[in-house]
């Protein structure tokens, strides 16, 4: 029974990416990522884990995507491996034949899918040669696009070029967080405006003919911890670094000036180039949102700081110094992230109020909580009850006028948490490590049923 309808044709879809799920690192011509060579460094993720085998999805890719249909979902999120497409700068048939296998797979089934061409996973050879810092590795994803369009053209029409570029540039090379784990905030910001141009560079190519292309940033609700000149300068930083650095850019092909300055220290000037603008802020078809929570921003040094890893280590906010992180009270998920659905209608209202008029789509949302398996069975109710919650501010969302398109739940399945390894679980499905055995959670049978009648009761 629906008493809260979405549009028709709305997507209801589920999200991986392929370095938290495939495995078979070395299969069939694989080159080597910098989160292979990160995850390989000690100390760098917990516990020592690593994506070797991951949810072995390489090959279980077929019954996955069973269970996907049996669930009701009718779109799905994944990401390609550059290093499985293009090890060493060059072609690899293998890598190609698995996501040819992986969309006909996916098309049988009847569901849609949605390709997204990077998501963190770089070859090493290019971070070798300088990474995102350099400007050549732009070039070097328009030469992957080309040949991902060519390759799979005919079976996936929906491409989103880059996955959260803030995460790649700020906790890869400003925080080291994340791959490759270095601490400049220098190189975080060319990595940045690269991505950027990446994207820009890309998304041309993948909307030649039926193709349709946005990218997917991370994009966070912000709020001063209190209404003082302070706090309400230190929101205006992190909301000027975290959103409309990246929106101004796509949407408007050009940077906040006011973010400009605060980057200036680094270098940020020297990095643009005629034209690079343009080319950002481009066409697209339409915007990925990845949505999470809310920051709640103080101007105090001394306050909590965001854990974006167990190693949280250097600052991932250049020009942001002397900010810090304060929870607003609100209950929070295993990542210590607060529970704010008002949050993400805030974020979908404003982009359709103050940017010039895209189709959205949520391209992430979901919540890590602890699973319990009882007699084979996984009540995840917090899981269920955030992702319901977060649906209804869509619904809000559309009816205030958002063009909302679709939402991609966080995560398909359980899988291997970045710097967090496996210990965090944001999978409508449960995923025991040791057997590789599937269990759908409470919150899949619901969600699939949300799907199927396209609406929440
Ligand atoms: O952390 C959950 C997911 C992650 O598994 C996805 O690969 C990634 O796209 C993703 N982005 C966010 C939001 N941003 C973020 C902030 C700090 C650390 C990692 C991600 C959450 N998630």
């Amino acid at each position: 029974m629906t008493t809260r309808g979405f549009p028709e044709g709305f997507a209801w879809g589920v999200a991986t990416s392929a370095y938290q799920i495939e495995g078979s690192t070395a299969a069939d011509g694989r080159g080597t990522s910098i989160w292979d060579t990160f995850a390989h460094t000690p100390g760098r993720v917990l516990n020592g884990e690593n994506g070797d085998v991951a949810n072995d999805h390489y090959t279980r890719y077929a019954e996955d995507v069973a269970l996907m249909a049996s669930l009701g979902v009718g779109a799905y999120r994944f990401s390609l491996s550059w290093p499985r497409i293009m090890p060493g700068g060059t072609v690899n048939q293998g890598g190609l034949d698995f996501y040819r296998r992986l969309a006909d797979t996916l098309l049988e089934a009847g569901i849609t899918p949605y390709a997204t061409l990077y998501h963190w996973d770089l070859p090493q050879e290019l971070e070798d040669a300088g990474g995102w810092p350099a400007r050549d590795t732009a070039y070097r994803f328009a030469d992957y696009a080309a040949v991902v369009r060519e390759a799979l053209g005919d079976r996936v029409k929906h491409w989103f070029t880059v996955n959260e570029p803030w995460c790649s540039a700020f906790l890869g090379y400003a925080s080291g967080d994340h791959a490759p784990g270095l601490r400049s905030p220098e190189l975080a910001v060319r990595a940045a405006h690269h991505l950027l141009l990446a994207h820009g560079l890309a998304a041309p190519v993948l909307r030649e003919g039926d193709g349709l292309a946005g990218a997917a940033p991370n994009l966070y609700a912000v709020s001063p911890a209190s209404d003082s000149e302070l706090d309400l300068d230190a929101a205006r930083r992190i909301d000027g670094l975290q959103n409309r650095f990246f929106l101004d850019a796509l949407l408007r092909g050009s940077y906040p000036e006011d973010v400009v300055r605060d980057l200036a220290p680094f270098g940020f000037e020297d990095v643009v180039q005629a034209g690079d603008m343009e080319l950002i802020g481009g066409p697209i078809d339409f915007l990925g949102v990845n949505y999470y929570s809310r920051h709640t921003v103080s101007a105090e040094s001394d306050g909590g700081v965001v854990a974006t890893s167990p190693f949280a280590s250097a600052s991932p906010w250049p020009g942001a110094s002397h900010v810090s992180f304060v929870h607003g009270g609100r209950p929070v998920t295993d990542m210590g992230w607060e529970v704010d659905p008002g949050g993400l209608h805030e974020i979908l209202t404003r982009v359709a109020k103050e940017y010039p008029s895209v189709p959205l789509y949520i391209t992430e949302n979901g919540a890590a909580y602890v699973d319990t398996v009882v007699d084979g069975e996984i009540d995840d109710h917090e899981r269920l009850s955030y992702i319901e919650a977060h649906l209804a501010a869509c619904h809000d969302a559309i009816a205030d006028g958002v063009p909302l398109k679709g939402y991609f739940a966080w995560s398909f399945m359980d899988n291997f948490e970045w710097g967090w390894g496996y210990g965090k679980r944001f999978g409508l499905v449960h995923v025991d490590y040791e057997t590789q055995k599937r269990t759908p959670k409470s919150s899949a049978r619901w969600y699939g049923q949300i799907s199927r009648q396209n609406g929440l009761p």
